[in-house]
C-alpha cells in the first residue's frame, strides 16, 4: 500500500492545528459530532430533491462508543459517507471543506443548518489520538474505504468492508502524559458531559452505551451493573420551540439544567428574531444575586451557539455592564466564526444582536415596572445598584437609556417610586426634584434639612446607596426638572410672607457670623441664617457640586484625594440657643468660641460625620456643665 503524503502546506497546518488552534482538547468531540450531523443533513437535503430516497428519521443517528481496554473511541454515523475521492479530497487536504462545497453545489440557501465550513475541524482529533482511522461507505456506493493517518506523516487509503452507508471515525487515544489525562476521553461520564456541553442540541440522536447499576431482582442490597443504549443529547433546543407551547416551568428547568443559577429565575425573555439579524435567545433575570456578583471573579456574558453548537461559554460582547446580571444564551446562524469556533471575527452581526438584546431587556424591565411592580421592586432591590452604576459609568453615555428604570424611596409614598411618577405629581410651584442623602431611610427622616421641604408638602427622594448621588449628578435632570439636595445652599423655595425676614436677620448679625467663621477658621465656607431649620438649632448645608454625603463616600475610598464639600453652618435664629450665642458674643469671647465649636460639632454629628477632635469636644461639654 502506498503511503500518500499530505500536501506540504497541509503538513504545517496540521502541526499548527494540533498544537495551537484550540484551547480545549475536548472540543475534538464537538467537531467530529458536528461532521456526523452535517453528513446526516446532507442525506436529508438530498432526499428533499431526490424522489428515489426516503428519509426516515428513525434510521439516522450518531453513536459514540468507548473501549477503555483498547483505548479506542469511535464516533459512527449513518450519514452520507465518503467515496474514495472524497476521503482523499476532504481528509487529505486540510482546509478543504466538503461541506462548504456541498452547500455551494446544492445552492443551499444561507442559513441552512450545515455546520462545517473551514475544513479543519476533523484534524482536531489528532489532539487526543495517535492514530485516526476513518471507515466510510458513501450513499449509492457498494465499496467502503478505510483512511488512516498517524498525524503529520501522511495517510493511507484502502478498500475495506462496511455493511451500511455512513462513517466510523476511530481514534486510538494517546497515552497519558504528565500534563494531560487522555484517559478521561474514554470515560463514560466525561464523554457524556462533553456531549451535553457542546452538542446537546444537535438535531439527531447521539447514542451511547451507558452502564449503570441497579438493585438485583429479588435482593435488597445486592447491586448489578447493566448496559443500555441511551440517547444522551436533548436534540430540540428549547429556543427553537414555539413560545406558545412552552410553560414557565420549561424555562425554569432549562435555567436549572444549564446551571445559570441555583435560584429560580425571576423573569425569562424568549426572543425569536427574524429581521435584519436572525437569532434565537433565552435570557433570564435571576431572582438572587450570584454570590460573586460584586467581585472581580464574576464574569458577565451569554452562551453563544452557532446552529445549535456551543461556540463560547460567556460571550461578553453580548451584554452591556449595566445588564451584567442577565444569564442565558443566544443561537444564530449568521455569525462569522473564526477557524477554531472559539472566537468570533469582529462581527457586525454580533453587534446588531447585542443591540437588539439590550433593547429587549430594557423593554421587559419597563413592562415589569409597570405591570408587575412587586417583581420589579424585588429585582431592583437586588440589581438596581448596577443600573445606577450604568447611569454614572462611561461619563453618563447611557444615562438616557437607563433613566426610566431608576427608582428611589419616596418620603410621601413610603415606598420606591420612579422618576416619572415623582415628576408627574409635582405641584406646579415646585421647581426641583428634591432628594436627601443618608445611610438609611430612618436616618434621613431625622435630618433637620428635610423639614422645610417636607413642610412645603414636597416629596423627597431618599438616597441611601453610595452611588445614588453620583448617578444623579451625571443625570442632571429628568424631564427638564433639575435635582436638588435638601442640603444645598439655595433650595429654590419661595419664602412665606412672614419668613421673609431672613435677609434682615442676616444683616443684623453680620459681625457675629463673621466672627464665628473666623473661630472655625477654614472648616466652613460661611455661617448663615437658616431658612430651612424649624426645630433644630444648627445644620450643615453645602455650596457647589460636592455634597457632604459625597465627601463621606470619597473619603472612604482607598484613593481618597481629600475632596471636600464646601460646608455652610446654618443657624436657626429663632432657637433658644441663638439667644445664648448672642449674649456670649456681647459679653464673653471665650464663651462664643466654646459655643461656636460645640454647634459646629453638633452639626457634624447630625450629618453622620466624625467630630474632628473628640477629646476637645467632650471637654467643651464638661465646660458648659460646670
Ligand atoms: N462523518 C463524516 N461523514 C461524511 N463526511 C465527512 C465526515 N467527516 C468529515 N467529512 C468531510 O470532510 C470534510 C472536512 O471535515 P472538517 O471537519 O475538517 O471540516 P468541515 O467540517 O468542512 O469544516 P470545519 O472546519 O468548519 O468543521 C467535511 O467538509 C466533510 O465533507
Amino acid at each position: 500500500m502506498v503511503k500518500k503524503e499530505f500536501k506540504a502546506e497541509s503538513k504545517r497546518l496540521l502541526d499548527m492545528m494540533i498544537n495551537s488552534i484550540y484551547t480545549h482538547k475536548e472540543i475534538f468531540l464537538r467537531e467530529l459530532i458536528s461532521n456526523s450531523s452535517d453528513a446526516i443533513d446532507k442525506i436529508y437535503y438530498k432526499d428533499l430533491t431526490d424522489d428515489s430516497l426516503t428519509f426516515n428519521k428513525e434510521n439516522y443517528y450518531i453513536k459514540v462508543t468507548a473501549d477503555k481496554e483498547n483505548r479506542v473511541l469511535k464516533v459512527s454515523d449513518t450519514g452520507i459517507g465518503m467515496t474514495k475521492e472524497e476521503l482523499e479530497n476532504n481528509l487529505g487536504t486540510i482546509a478543504e471543506s466538503g461541506s462548504l462545497a456541498f452547500k455551494k453545489e446544492n445552492e443551499m440557501k444561507d442559513g441552512y443548518d450545515i455546520i462545517g465550513q473551514f475544513g479543519v475541524g476533523f484534524y482536531s482529533a489528532f489532539m487526543v489520538a495517535e492514530v485516526v482511522t476513518v471507515i466510510s461507505k458513501a450513499l449509492g456506493s457498494d465499496q467502503a474505504y478505510k483512511w488512516e493517518s498517524q498525524g503529520a506523516d501522511g495517510y493511507t487509503i484502502e478498500e475495506c468492508e462496511k455493511d451500511s452507508v455512513g462513517t466510523d471515525v476511530i481514534l486510538k487515544i494517546k497515552e497519558n502524559t504528565e500534563d494531560e489525562n487522555y484517559d478521561e476521553y474514554l470515560e463514560q461520564y466525561k464523554l457524556k458531559s462533553i456531549i451535553k456541553k457542546y452538542s446537546d442540541f444537535i438535531r439527531y440522536p447521539i447514542k451511547m452505551d451507558i452502564t449503570e447499576s441497579r438493585l438485583k431482582e429479588g435482593t435488597e442490597d445486592e447491586y448489578e451493573e447493566f448496559t443500555e443504549e441511551k440517547v444522551v443529547n436533548s436534540m430540540v433546543p428549547i429556543w427553537r420551540k414555539n413560545k406558545m407551547e412552552l410553560k414557565t416551568e420549561d424555562y425554569e428547568n432549562f435555567y436549572a439544567e444549564k446551571r445559570y443559577g441555583f435560584d429560580k429565575p425571576l423573569k425569562h425573555i424568549h426572543i425569536s428574531a427574524d429581521g435584519l439579524v436572525r437569532y434565537n435567545a433565552i435570557l433570564f433575570i435571576p431572582e438572587n444575586m450570584p454570590f460573586d456578583y460584586y467581585t472581580k471573579e464574576y464574569e458577565k456574558g451569554l452562551e453563544l451557539y452557532s446552529n445549535g453548537v456551543l461556540i463560547m461559554n460567556k460571550c461578553q460582547d453580548l451584554l452591556p455592564d449595566y445588564f451584567s446580571f442577565v444569564k442565558g444564551m443566544v443561537d444564530s446562524e449568521d455569525l462569522s466564526l473564526n477557524i477554531s469556533r472559539e472566537m468570533l471575527q469582529h462581527d457586525r452581526q454580533l453587534k446588531l444582536i447585542a443591540k437588539n438584546i439590550k433593547n429587549k431587556i430594557k423593554k421587559e424591565l419597563e413592562n415589569m415596572m409597570k405591570n408587575e411592580r412587586e417583581s420589579y421592586e424585588k429585582f431592583y432591590q437586588t440589581f438596581g445598584r448596577q443600573l445606577k452604576y450604568g447611569v454614572y459609568d462611561k461619563f453618563g453615555s447611557n444615562k438616557d437609556f437607563l433613566k426610566d428604570l431608576l427608582m428611589f424611596y419616596s418620603s410621601k409614598e413610603k415606598k420606591m417610586v420612579s422618576l416619572e411618577e415623582y415628576v408627574s405629581r409635582m405641584p406646579e410651584k415646585q421647581k426641583y426634584i428634591y432628594y436627601a442623602s443618608g445611610e438609611s431611610v430612618e436616618k434621613i427622616e431625622k435630618l433637620p434639612q428635610i423639614e422645610v421641604v417636607s413642610e412645603k408638602g414636597y416629596e423627597i427622594l431618599y438616597f441611601t446607596d453610595d452611588i445614588d448621588e453620583f448617578a444623579i449628578k451625571i443625570l442632571m435632570n429628568y424631564k427638564e426638572k433639575e435635582f436638588k439636595s435638601v442640603s444645598s445652599g439655595d433650595l429654590g423655595i419661595e419664602p412665606e410672607e412672614n419668613e421673609n425676614k431672613a435677609d434682615d436677620k442676616e444683616n443684623e448679625n453680620k459681625v457675629l457670623f463673621e466672627k464665628m467663621k473666623n473661630i472655625l477658621s477654614n472648616k466652613v465656607k460661611d455661617v448663615r441664617v437658616s431658612k430651612r431649620l424649624k426645630k433644630h438649632p444648627v445644620c450643615l448645608a453645602n455650596d457647589g457640586e460636592i455634597s457632604i454625603e459625597m465627601e463621606k463616600i470619597l473619603k472612604s475610598m482607598p484613593t481618597d484625594q481629600n475632596i471636600q464639600a464646601d460646608k455652610i453652618l446654618e443657624i436657626n435664629v429663632n432657637h433658644e440657643v441663638f439667644k445664648s450665642l448672642k449674649t456670649a458674643y456681647e459679653q464673653d469671647e471665650d464663651k462664643l468660641s466654646l459655643y461656636t465649636n460645640l454647634l459646629y460639632n453638633q452639626a457634624l454629628l447630625i450629618e453622620g460625620l466624625p467630630v474632628e477632635d473628640p477629646v476637645e469636644f467632650s471637654n467643651n461639654i464638661c465646660k458648659i456643665m460646670k
